[in-house]
């Protein structure tokens, strides 16, 4: 970990503190170096974060309303992508023309989905790479997952997130590689994903030879897409990417593994539709994709009918 830089305090709020947001805030919150709160929709006065070896319960400031939110230095937003638009009110009350606004989550098009509701803010589309539990609306588990947490591009403000982090067990790198990584990264949510949310089983199902095979195909039609979008994917990407999901610990789910255990809406269209969508563009059939994401949305539209 590389030792605190000097810089100036950043006021930073975090929206979404689920998985990804509470452990982005609980890193933050253990250096100890901003000022920061969190955007919620219940009370909540402390986070735990645990991380290999350790576990720490840490004092919270977090705010109920959009009314109390003033412009910020930096916004987190950490919600799942189809939830963007109901947190438009926060954004609008957090933004003000410095603000910058990093986008943490999975799927392509960080910053067009925010761009509605941020004014002039400059956009840091960020991709995550370490996996997060909720245990419980105040509990997150980080673990780690591969030599790097979070990549952004490696532009000015790619380059002010990462020094935000200076200092706390995330490891923040830069890439000017940015358009391959965000494929590699939505090819090992386009296998982890739907798999485990369809079978309802953790990251060990990856390793039945008959989900690793469908996983394969499902990857093989993504590349091709991947490719013509201009990501720099290797001509054994799918047999990478299925190598690189079999480090991952067999115990851990996914962020759709746990939507789909709680009956919640899933990231169908931002993981399978966007590949879909991308392959329709440049004509490339994905019809392995096409059927995992119209289960998915049987599923997700399920949800918010019960919901
Ligand atoms: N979990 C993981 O391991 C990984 C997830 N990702 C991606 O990160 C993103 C976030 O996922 P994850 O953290 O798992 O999701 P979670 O469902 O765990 O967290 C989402 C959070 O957003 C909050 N939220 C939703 N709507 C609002 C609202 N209107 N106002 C305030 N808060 C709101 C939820 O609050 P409430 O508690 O009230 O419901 C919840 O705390 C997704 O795009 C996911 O794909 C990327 C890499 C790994
Ligand atoms: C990488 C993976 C599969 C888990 O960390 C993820 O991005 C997710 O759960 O959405």
């Amino acid at each position: 970990m590389s030792p605190p830089a000097a810089q100036p305090p950043s006021t930073i709020a975090v929206i979404g503190l689920g998985s990804i947001g509470g452990i982005a805030a609980g890193c933050l919150l253990t250096a100890g170096l901003h000022d920061l709160f969190a955007c919620v929709r219940r009370p909540l006065q402390s986070l735990t974060l645990d991380r290999p070896g350790s576990s720490a319960t840490l004092p919270l400031r977090a705010l109920t309303s959009p009314d109390a939110a003033q412009p910020v230095d930096w916004v987190l937003v950490c919600t799942k992508t189809h939830e963007t638009e109901a947190i438009g009110p926060w954004l609008q009350r957090l933004c003000g023309p410095a603000t910058r606004v990093a986008v943490l989550q999975n799927g392509l098009g960080h910053a067009e989905r925010v761009a509605p509701f941020i004014g002039g803010a400059a956009v840091v589309p960020a991709i995550v790479y370490y996996n997060g539990e909720r245990l419980a609306p105040d509990h997150v588990r980080l673990t780690p997952v591969g030599e790097r947490d979070v990549a952004v591009s490696d532009d000015a403000t790619g380059r002010a997130f990462a020094a935000l982090f200076d200092g706390t067990p995330l490891r923040v790198a830069t890439s000017a590689e940015f358009t391959t990584l965000l494929w590699r990264k939505l090819l090992i949510n386009a296998a982890a994903n739907p798999m485990t949310a369809l079978t309802r089983q953790r990251q060990a199902v990856l390793r039945r030879p008959d989900i690793h095979a469908l996983c394969l195909t499902v990857l093989g039609e993504a590349v091709a897409v991947g490719r013509a979008e201009g990501a720099a994917l290797a001509e054994d990407e799918a047999e990478r990417i299925m190598a690189a999901l079999l480090t991952y610990a067999p115990g851990l789910g996914t962020s759709m593994y746990f939507d789909t255990l709680a009956g919640r809406p899933l990231e169908a269209d931002a993981i399978l539709g966007a590949i879909v969508a991308a392959g329709e563009r440049h004509g490339i059939p994905t019809p392995c994709n096409q059927t995992l994401l119209t289960l998915l949305r049987a599923i997700s539209d399920a949800a918010k009918t019960a919901g």
